[in-house]
């Protein structure tokens, strides 16, 4: 995590980034045969000329900035400049491998989508997203293209035309990374790093990449690893002589150089064993992992310890919820998947019934499926839990669709049957008008803000009413020297419903779990 990255400066300019990639997509679609809505201003003489002069401009401030009449022509700068491209580029496709070579920070990164169909505010989400995404996995977002086209290119992904623009943007701006905001096929990430000769990224690798530097458990670590094998595998693509710098190596790493024949392809197979041994052994790993928690797990359910589960979008306040309910102080921050690992804290409804909340990792728009699979372990916690908390940053301009997109990975964990409370969080932040929205199409809602603490006591007689109570009703006189009865009924989360102190000893009339109702039975009267 860059210190930038939180600046009000920083989020101004991705801001201003976001809204000129946006006026230009809008304005300056491609022209294509493919191009689904011909905009009727495009390219009027008068805008052309604009942007003409815009452009210009901006190379000459550029090149004026840094230097005087007295530097001469610097030929030499811009010659190492367009140098340093190129060799940067040649050592990585030599020497590093496609571990390596994917696993390489990515810094200065030019974004790139395809605008195809949607409302153009949609359009917006999404490549916001993606910059919010770039950051948070640490780079410098520097530049954007959006080009209107029905379907990709099967080759390139983009249009020849718009390729070769990013192309040219990469090279003046000085990129290292382009990052398409789709999942490429294989073939499309290789034919459009061969035209932009910078590494090319998608929505899948970088998504991966953040989860990589923010997994801390073992099995966390074990499971973001899986995820990325598995993606790479159909992605190997030969960097030359990778292989015997790979020897020592964690993971098996990219084998021939591409399009050798031959010695390459065996390399290349050999990789591909390797990885798959690698797979086999960290599923084994997680799979041996899985007896701890599922042991815990029973003991909750033994215990009939309800449980709630605290699920959402990335960044929609997931955590904060948590602390603001249990005080578990666990990390909270403006960026996505800051929490990968769940954590599990005990809480108490107002009427004093003990239940469990869990936090999890966020859910993503294209959460890729590899990772569904390798989380799957942590995500049936969900579907396991009693109720979920589906938290909503209804601060969002658009918070229909990621309630859509944490429903739609909901059901592929099996969750979904599961009780649900919609928790609309950051009220402080959203608008009237959006909350009401929401809440006529949603059957159980709470507003809430975690940072203010409005709505916070409601949301917890909700969830005292929503998780499952203690049901056996029983009229208890317990001697005064049996006080520990007492004690535990309390910890055992009974619901008491009288209590009154007797010559005899403590006459309560409570409700407890049925798990508890016959050790109580010497008591009844
Ligand atoms: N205005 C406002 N901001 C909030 C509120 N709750 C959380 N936030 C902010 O939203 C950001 C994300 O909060 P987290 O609690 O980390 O969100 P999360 O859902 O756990 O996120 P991930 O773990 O990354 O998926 C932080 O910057 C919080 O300060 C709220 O009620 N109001
Ligand atoms: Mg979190």
């Amino acid at each position: 995590m860059t210190e930038q990255k939180n600046t009000p400066e920083a989020s101004s300019t991705i801001d201003e980034t976001i809204a000129r990639i946006l006026a230009a997509g809008e304005k300056a679609p491609e022209t294509s045969a493919t191009e689904i809505v011909p905009d009727p201003e495009f390219a009027t003489e008068e805008e052309a000329q604009r942007r003409r002069i815009l452009s210009d401009r901006a190379r000459e401030l550029a090149e004026s900035a840094e230097h005087t009449e007295y530097d001469g022509e610097q030929y030499d700068l811009f010659e190492r400049r367009s140098l340093r491209r190129v060799e940067g580029l040649s050592t990585e496709l030599e020497d590093v491998t496609e571990v390596e070579y994917r696993q390489l920070r990515l810094e200065r990164v030019v974004l790139a989508g395809l605008w195809s169909g949607g409302s153009a505010a949609e359009a917006e989400y999404s490549l916001r997203e993606l910059a919010a995404l770039a950051e948070t996995a640490g780079s410098t977002v520097l530049d954007g293209f959006l080009q209107r086209r029905a379907t990709p290119d099967p080759g390139t992904f983009f249009g020849s035309g718009k390729a070769v623009e990013i192309k040219e943007a990469v090279a003046e701006l000085g990129a290292d990374t382009v990052v398409v905001d789709s999942e490429l096929a294989p073939s499309q990430r290789r034919g459009l790093e061969d035209i932009v000769k910078v590494k090319v990224i998608d929505r899948t690798g970088l998504i991966l990449d953040i989860f990589a530097q923010h997994a801390k458990s073992r099995e966390g670590k074990a499971q973001v690893e899986l995820a990325q094998l598995e993606y790479l595998l159909p992605r190997l693509r030969g960097w030359g002589e990778s292989m015997s710098r790979q020897a020592g190596g964690q993971v098996g790493g990219a084998g021939a150089g591409m399009g050798s024949r031959g010695p390459g392809e065996t390399k290349i197979e050999l990789d591909r064993r390797r990885i798959n041994q690698r797979m086999a052994k960290l599923r084994r790993e997680i799979a041996g992992m899985k007896p701890a928690r599922e042991a815990k797990r029973a003991n909750r359910k033994r215990n009939a310890v309800p449980s709630v589960a605290i699920a959402g979008y990335t960044n929609a306040g997931k955590s904060s919820l948590l602390n603001r309910l249990t005080d578990a102080g666990v990390l909270v921050e403006n960026a996505l998947f800051a929490t990968l690992d769940p954590t599990t804290r005990k809480a108490v409804t107002p009427d004093g019934i003990g239940y469990t909340l869990s936090d999890t990792v966020g859910f993503v728009r294209q959460l890729p499926t590899q990772l569904v699979e390798a989380f799957r372990s942590t995500l049936e916690e969900v579907a396991d839990a009693d109720l979920i908390l589906h938290v909503v940053d209804a601060s969002h301009p658009e918070p229909e669709g990621q309630i859509a997109a944490v429903r739609t990975v909901l059901a592929e964990v099996d969750a979904h049957q599961v009780d649900e409370i919609v928790v609309l969080n950051k009220a402080d932040a959203a608008s009237e008008h959006v909350i009401e929205r929401i809440r006529r199409r949603e059957p159980h809602t709470a507003v809430v803000s975690a940072h203010t603490g409005e709505g916070i006591e409601e949301l917890k007689e909700l969830i005292s009413a929503s998780i499952p109570r203690p049901s056996v009703e029983l009229e208890l006189l317990i001697p005064y020297e049996h006080g520990e009865i007492v004690s535990r009924l309390h910890a055992e989360d009974a619901e008491i419903l009288s209590t009154e102190y007797q010559e005899a000893g403590t006459r309560l009339s409570v409700k407890v779990r049925p798990a508890l109702a016959p050790e109580l039975e010497r008591y009844q009267v």
